[in-house]
């Protein structure tokens, strides 16, 4: 071989860790995504290079999706018509919530449908609704009773004493096979008429942009941009439609609840649409929290641990939280988007060196998020 050759072949590991610069922004970049389907190679690249940069710092805004042919920038700015569907949803009091859905639910593998406060958490803000609403202690009594059967509810950072939100989960209407398979579990038509397709309306149209960025991402990681084809052949889409009561101080005594605690997604990134409340903060590598401002036509889009662990932490995943002080209710639509989950989380040939050791124990994408979502359900065991 010749010598200039081997000399000027670049060893792959380090070409991505050389690249890498990871800054204490204090601003989110936001990234124009008009070439997401240009034909253009070169275009296309520009738009990788770019999103490469922000995903080393773990998140960016994108913006510009009109040209998406899928729809899925006029679904996205529709999506401020769900809003008044997941009102009625959460102004539903605990009994009506059960009945609606046909059975309390529990934590199982795969978390669909309504999610609720932590009891106490419940009592705290169903009464203080019930105080502002109605002036009738009899009814706040009778209210927080209810809630007290209801005990499923997220702690997502377990220093915390849980979350200050609450949430509707669905996935892919069809139910499969695999370590998440599962059905939705929608509330009763007559409840809450028209929810149904109004939510897959935008859940489908999201599903497709995130199915559009993994090549995207891969041009991003220098390989080829049909790389995760056969690793998103199902791939974990989960989405949440979240809402979190305004938080008061008097709520947050000892700093150990807030409307969702620190933490990373378990999955490759999240699409997040939030509404103009604001309260989601992400952190920079210098530790500092970061406000997510919102920005009318855009959708966060943070990392999530599945490319860290691909990337062997080249590409960051994201610490976030929220705290929802605007005064007024919050909502925001996550969705969670992942390889199939019999896929190995092993680290990408151009993200580790020879001889390099992995910084994650190797797992399938499915064996990672249950055990997360084990951690963050830990507290409901035995209830
Ligand atoms: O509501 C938000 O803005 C963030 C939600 C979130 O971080 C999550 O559900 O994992
Ligand atoms: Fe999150």
């Amino acid at each position: 071989m010749d010598p200039h050759l081997e000399l000027h072949t670049p060893i792959p590991g380090f070409l991505l860790a050389n690249e890498r610069t990871e800054s204490f922004f204090e601003q989110i970049p936001v990234i124009d995504f008009t070439d997401i389907v240009s034909t253009n190679h070169r275009k296309r690249r520009d738009l990788a290079d770019k999103i490469r940069d922000a995903c080393i710092n773990g998140t960016f805004l994108a913006e510009s999706l009109s040209g998406l042919s899928h729809g899925f920038h006029q679904s996205a700015f529709s999506t401020p018509r769900i809003i008044p569907f997941l009102k009625v949803l959460w102004q539903m009091q605990s009994p009506q919530r059960e009945t609606s859905l046909g059975s309390p639910l529990t934590p199982s593998l795969r978390y669909a449908g309504l999610f609720n406060l932590l009891s106490d958490l419940i009592s705290f803000v169903r009464s203080r609704r019930c105080f502002l609403h109605s002036s009738s202690t009899s009814t706040r009594a009778r209210t927080s009773k209810a809630t007290q059967r209801f005990s499923v509810g997220e702690n997502t950072n377990p220093e915390g004493r849980g979350d200050l939100h609450e949430g509707f989960d669905i996935g892919w209407e069809e139910s499969g096979d695999g370590p998440m398979a599962g059905v939705n579990v929608w509330p009763r038509d007559a409840d809450v008429p028209g929810f149904r397709d109004r939510v897959l309306e935008y859940y489908q149209a999201a599903v497709k942009f995130g199915q559009s960025l993994f090549p995207l991402f891969a041009l991003a990681l220098d390989l080829p941009e049909n790389f995760f084809d056969d690793k998103t052949t199902k791939p974990a889409a989960i989405m949440r439609l979240l809402h979190y009561p305004p938080q008061e101080p008097a709520i947050d005594d000892d700093g150990r609840i807030i409307g969702i605690g620190a933490h990373t997604d378990y999955e490759c990134f999240t699409i997040l649409w939030q509404d103009a409340a604001g309260g989601l903060q992400v952190q920079n590598a210098d530790g500092k929290w970061i406000d997510a401002v919102p920005i009318p036509g855009t959708f966060v889009i943070n990392l999530g641990d599945q490319f860290a662990r691909w990337t062997n932490d080249i590409f960051k995943s994201t610490v976030h939280r929220v705290t929802n002080r605007s005064g007024r209710e919050r909502y925001s639509m996550p969705l969670f988007f992942g390889t199939d989950y019999d896929v190995l989380l092993e680290p990408l040939p151009s993200c580790i060196s020879p001889g390099q050791t992995p910084k994650y124990e190797i797992v399938t994408a499915g064996e990672y998020v249950q055990s997360r979502l084990a951690e963050t359900y830990a507290h409901s065991k035995g209830d």
